[in-house]
């Protein structure tokens, strides 16, 4: 597919200065309200302008967890595609790519052309977006390998890629991290010597002293601190303690056992300007975090990159059940042999695990009261196996068991290998450049209104999060499909664009068809300008 050199809009309705895009915008919503057995619904519109600021700038990113098999193989990804790095293997000469991303090898459909074929650009085509290539990256890890060295342990890169490789990411080298022995399995350890040493709070202060260090050499204007280390046990949360940001800085002064490593580099990283990511399952981002981030004025998201089999959950749960087919029992099954799998085999950390990949069904079973009586659920059990032979290649079997007419029964299985590290590091690169993009978004109701970024808890990042987190009292979405319309419409609202509705009435409807077929459809202007004002006055 040939990159787009541009995308403008032509509209009255979006306005182009060389700082921003201003964009008037329709939010459209419909209230549905039901009494007795009386339903009334009323559409309703809120009009917005949207602004989105066009300069990038320099965007670093800090992963916890850096020597990991993901940490590993994301900056491998990223060197080999920044240095158009080829390797030999069996199958022949291969060539870098980002398969798997939604911002580098997925496309948005942008409206159609004059014969009425869809249209569809690049995601990262329709605003701009960090390019993965001009990413700086550090971080921490709890093991003192370097990144070559983590690459050769992580065994998911190519041989021949490595030796390409390795020279380079022999200089990166983590920085020590945050260990807590209570929160990770204890077959961690024997890793755990790269170390913080002293209270949670004087780690704390390292952490933030190592992101001010990281800015500053670099020069960055956005820093983005990404957790992938292993996946913690729940913290046990407590009031007086996690509940709000002013009880969680004084436990963490106190050096309060229950403040999770995990919880403190969030701290950190929001207390220094960063948006902080939580690509694992645990507890981290706490309600004294949300309130800290919402004071700082940054972004939190997570939980847990949905990277393989819940992603294929989150799409076959929802076919099922929007079929009208009712899901009564689903086994979810894998076992890998990577340290994830390692640490997953204790225990706590499964238990964390356990609730994220669980989860994953409820809104879609929700949303079909004809299906289920109100708390009704399928079956659903979720096992994960350690099998060190394996390594980072996860062998996943789901059985997907629905009714269907006359109480009849059909059984979906599923068998699905990969290297699930190669499933999440396009997930960690779309987390980043996304979250950055979106805070380079500001809305406000018109120009008497003062700007407003989105909300702190970054709920739009949910299509690649296992368990999204969303402002409190927010609905969760899990359905992938919904996540990934909610996001594609999203950035078309950046650009006055009405939300994709694949209605394609020019070719069901004979006269729109006449139209389409004349170039009538097209002769006419944009729609009215609803309120050209604002977007002139966006300019001021
Ligand atoms: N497909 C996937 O790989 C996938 C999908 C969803 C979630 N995850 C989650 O991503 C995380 C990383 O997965 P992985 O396969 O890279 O695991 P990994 O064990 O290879 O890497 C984790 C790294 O974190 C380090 N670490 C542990 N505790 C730390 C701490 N407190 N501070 C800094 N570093 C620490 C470890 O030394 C290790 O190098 C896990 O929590 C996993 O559950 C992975
Ligand atoms: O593939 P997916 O379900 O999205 O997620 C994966 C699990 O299946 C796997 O068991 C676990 O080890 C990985 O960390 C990841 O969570």
């Amino acid at each position: 597919m040939n990159k787009v050199s541009s995308l403008q809009v032509i509209s009255p309705n979006v306005k182009y200065t060389e700082d921003h895009i201003y964009a008037d915008y329709e939010y459209e919503e419909t209230l549905v309200t039901k009494k007795d057995n009386a339903i009334t619904v009323k559409p309703y519109q809120t009009s917005l302008c949207i602004r989105t600021a066009r300069k990038v700038g320099r965007v670093g990113v800090m992963l916890v967890g850096w020597g990991g098999n993901n940490g590993s193989t994301f900056t491998a990804a990223v060197l080999a595609n920044k240095h158009q790095i080829s390797w030999n293997t069996k199958n022949g000469k291969m060539e870098p790519n980002w398969y798997g991303s939604i911002t580098q090898a997925s496309t948005v459909r942008l409206g159609i052309d004059e014969k009425g074929n869809d249209f569809y650009v690049g995601m990262s085509e329709l605003l701009p977006m960090v390019h993965p290539d001009d990413l700086v990256i550090d971080g921490w890890d709890i093991s003192p390998l370097n990144l070559a060295e983590s690459m050769v342990r992580a065994k998911v890169i190519d041989y021949d890629l490595q030796q390409k490789l390795k020279k380079e990411m022999a200089t990166m080298k983590p920085r020590p991290a945050i260990y807590d022995p209570d929160f990770i399995a204890a077959n961690q350890a024997d890793r755990a010597t790269n170390l913080i040493r002293g209270t949670r709070y004087e780690q704390y202060l390292q952490v933030r002293a190592d992101i001010k260090d990281f800015r500053d050499k670099n020069k960055l204007d956005r820093i983005i601190v990404l957790w992938t280390a292993n996946t913690e046990r729940f913290c046990d949360v407590r009031p007086g303690i996690h509940d709000t940001a002013e009880n969680l800085e004084r436990a963490l002064r106190n050096n309060e056992s229950e403040i999770s490593p995990s919880t403190i580099f969030a701290l950190a990283a929001i207390d220094e300007g960063c948006y902080y990511i939580n690509g694992s399952p645990q507890n981290t981002i706490v309600d004294g975090v949300v309130e800290r981030a919402e004071k700082m004025g940054v972004f939190v998201a997570g939980d847990d990159f949905k990277s393989g089999q819940t992603k294929l959950k989150s799409v076959l749960v929802d076919f099922l059940v929007s079929a009208g087919l009712k899901p009564v029992s689903i086994v979810s099954y894998n076992h890998l042999g990577n340290n994830d799998g390692k640490n997953l085999s204790a225990p706590k950390q499964f238990r964390s695990k356990e609730i994220t990949k669980s989860n994953v069904v409820d809104d879609m079973v929700e949303s079909n009261p004809i299906l289920y009586k109100p708390g009704e659920k399928p079956d659903h059990v979720v096992v994960i196996k350690y099998v060190p032979y394996v390594g980072d290649s996860k062998r996943a079997m789901d059985e997907y068991t629905s009714e269907i007419l006359l109480h009849g029964t059909n059984t979906l299985a599923v068998h699905n290998t990969c290297e699930d590290s190669l499933l999440a590091a396009p997930l960690m690169l779309d987390l980043v450049v996304l979250a950055e993009l979106l805070g380079r978004v500001h809305v406000r109701r018109d120009h008497t209104h003062e700007w407003s970024g989105l909300h702190a808890v970054l709920s739009a990042l949910s299509y690649l999060v296992k368990a999204p987190l969303a402002a409190r009292g927010a609905p969760v979405v899990n359905a992938l499909f919904k996540q990934r319309a909610a996001l594609d419409n999203l950035l078309r609202a950046c650009l006055a664009l009405r939300p994709a509705t694949h209605m394609q009435l020019e070719h069901k409807v004979p006269f729109l068809r006449s139209d389409l077929q004349s170039g009538a459809m097209f002769a006419g202007d944009a729609p009215p300008a609803k309120r050209q004002r604002h977007a002139q006055n966006g300019a001021q």
